[in-house]
């Protein structure tokens, strides 16, 4: 077996990781072949190192003290002492050197392709992170995707250039000695390596184990970074509700456990390094034993035992840091295989083979029995038919959790229905690039999320051509342009992370001017004025009415004065378009959306009362 073979052995997964990167490694083809050469020179080198301690020793000594040289070398054996041990002393330091500066240029070069190869798997990783489909962001928790693509890969990019490449030149060391050894005398070697497969068993044994460990610490790891990074995200609802106790449990319990996973862990690599030291031990005591009968018998000189202990030492070297590194590499490779789940998962939505970008669209949308579950056997929509024609507004209404959210998530394409078929413009739309579809549609959402970034590039973000024109026209549209020059550097103004500097108006305003920008057909509106007060609302509301002339509107709103605007109502009830048509026309048919538009009327008659009371 190889040590590219046991290597696979000993740690499953490496090999998938190495396999699964190679087109990546490939391209640093020509720094690797460099390195290589070095690494060579500098292992050749290092088999040379003890070979002074032999001149040394046989040609000097052993003479000296009246004994004859078994194997005398020819050149060597001419010089006088003073020659021998200036030769001796120079070749030492020139070794030591030149072997230097090898190792030098193969660690660094090692390093660097080791390095580009991680970074721009890194890169890849975020890219596939992107496409993938919002079910799969729905079953994962985001602080815990945010550690494999920084965390993880970092761990592997460390241990790649610290202990894989290392370990890769330690093999080879291994073996040159191993070469050597037998060269210099069988028996010995035979001796000395008898107490190797001791060793890869217990390296094999512990091994998995430490695997295993160091995956669930590294899964542990990650449910901390999702717990961290949930609490911190929404610390307005926690310290609110006073949540700080609990989350801190939650951590602090994840944590001990990681910590103990981490010692035990270091326990099973500290354990397999004394396990190597006792062997090594052993070893050199055995080859000690039967080397010194053998100088005795004169059937060896002491030099050669000498150096085949240094060899043996130095063979075993490798072996020592095998079990040193063994424990990173495990680590690396639970972070690999980390990276790699992540790299295995495909979109559930992705562009069809025969998908074409779609021209400009005029906005007609189309559903035909269109029936959706999240979860197989959970219903979520059902065999909905509508036909919307182009610029005509739609409010979507019905009771929390009928579906109306997830109807227009399905026309967005962020989910695929089970049944039925979505059409614009009389296309089924799985024949659009999804990218192209996308860009057709503006979204304002209820909680609008901007980016840690400048005004104007929140606002520019809607649309990739955006020029300064547009962008401020898109604000004026918004009612957003007077507001944002009063920030303090106006459109140049930084957000906060979820841009907590502005007030729910002004951050659902520029959302509007980001959707403004993109002058795209299809509009859609998911509670956009929720949680404002009445002076933002109305704010809101014209600038909305402004963005949707000549746009095909879909308007999902529990506010049934302002879904009364609509030219067309939609009502939903458990999944199912119940009810359908103006307000005037759903009014007279005095079923469900007229009785839920009397209730919100009464409520809002009872509420302007008791205002009316309280200001008297
Ligand atoms: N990602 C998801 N995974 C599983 N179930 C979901 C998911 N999103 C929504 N649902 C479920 O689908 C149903 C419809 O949700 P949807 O958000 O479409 O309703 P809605 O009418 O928009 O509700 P609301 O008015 O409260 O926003 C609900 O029962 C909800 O629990």
């Amino acid at each position: 077996m190889n040590p590219a073979q046991q290597l696979q052995v000993v740690i499953p997964g490496i090999g998938r990781i190495l396999k699964r990167f190679s087109p990546y490694i490939r391209k640093q083809q020509s720094l690797i072949t460099l390195s290589m050469l070095a690494l060579f020179g500098e292992i050749a080198l290092r088999l040379l190192e003890p070979l002074p301690l032999k001149f040394i020793f046989d040609e000097l000594f052993v003479q000296q003290a009246g004994g004859a040289v078994l194997h005398p070398v020819p050149l060597i054996g001419a010089l006088d002492t003073r020659s021998l041990l200036l030769l001796c002393a120079i070749a030492i330091v020139a070794l030591a050197g030149i072997r230097g500066i090898a190792a030098y240029w193969s660690t660094v070069g090692f390093a660097l392709a080791g390095n580009r190869v991680l970074t721009e798997i890194r890169s890849v990783l975020y890219t596939h992170l992107q496409t993938l489909s919002l079910s799969f962001y729905s079953r994962t928790r985001s602080g815990d995707l945010t550690l494999r693509v920084i965390s993880d890969v970092a761990v592997l990019q460390e241990v790649v250039v610290t202990a894989l490449l290392p370990l890769l030149a330690n093999c080879l060391i291994l073996l040159g000695m191993v070469g050597v050894m037998f060269w210099l005398n069988a028996q010995l070697a035979i001796l000395g390596l008898t107490l190797l497969p001791i060793f890869w068993f217990s390296t094999f044994r512990l091994t998995q184990r430490i695997r295993a460990v160091s995956k669930q610490q590294r899964q542990r790891e990650g449910s901390m970074a999702a717990t961290a990074a949930e609490s911190i995200g929404a610390i307005k609802l926690v310290q609110a509700l006073s949540l700080q106790d609990k989350f801190t449990t939650v951590f602090t319990h994840q944590n001990q456990k990681s910590l103990k996973e981490g010692v035990k862990a270091k326990r099973l690599s500290a354990q397999l390094e004394r396990t190597v030291e006792v062997l090594l031990a052993t070893a050199t005591a055995l080859v000690l034993w039967r080397g010194a009968e053998l100088v005795l018998r004169n059937a060896l000189t002491p030099g050669d035992l000498l150096v085949f202990l240094t060899y043996l030492k130095n063979a075993f070297k490798p072996v020592r840091d095998f079990a040193k590194y063994i424990g990173r590499l495990a680590k690396a490779s639970a972070a690999g295989d980390r990276i790699l789940d992540l790299l295995d998962q495909a979109p559930d939505i992705y562009d069809l083979p025969e998908a074409k970008p779609a021209p400009r669209l005029a906005g007609a949308v189309q559903f035909d029995n269109v029936s959706f579950a999240y979860e197989p056997g959970y219903s979520v929509l059902q065999d909905i038919s509508f036909t919307v024609k182009p610029g005509q507004r739609v409010a979507i209404v019905g009771y929390s959790g009928s579906g109306k959210s997830t109807l227009t998530t399905l026309l967005l394409r962020l989910y695929e229905p089970d049944q039925g078929t979505i059409l614009i413009d009389n296309q089924d739309i799985r024949r659009y690039t999804l990218e192209s579809l996308r860009t057709q549609m503006s979204v304002v959402l209820q909680d609008s999320l901007l980016f840690a970034a400048s005004v104007w590039d929140n606002i520019a973000y809607g649309a990739s051509t955006a020029t300064e024109a547009d962008v401020i026209a898109a604000a004026k549209l918004a009612n957003a342009h007077e507001f944002i020059l009063n920030l303090p550097q106006g459109y140049d103004t930084i957000l906060g992370e979820r841009g907590v500097t502005l007030s729910g108006g002004q951050r659902q305003r520029l959302s509007i001017a980001r959707a403004a920008i993109r002058q795209a057909p299809i509009l859609i509106l998911d509670e956009p004025t929720t949680g404002l007060d009445k002076a933002n609302e109305q704010e809101v509301i014209d600038a909305l009415e402004r963005l949707s002339v000549g746009r095909t509107t879909f308007l999902i709103v529990h506010d049934l004065e302002l879904a009364a605007r609509a030219d067309f109502i939609f009502y939903m009830e458990r999944g199912r378009l119940v009810e359908r048509g103006t307000h005037e026309a759903l009014m007279q048919l005095n079923d469900r959306y007229a009785a839920l538009y009397r209730l919100q009327a009464t409520e809002r008659q009872y509420a302007a009362a008791s205002n009316l009371e309280c200001s008297i």
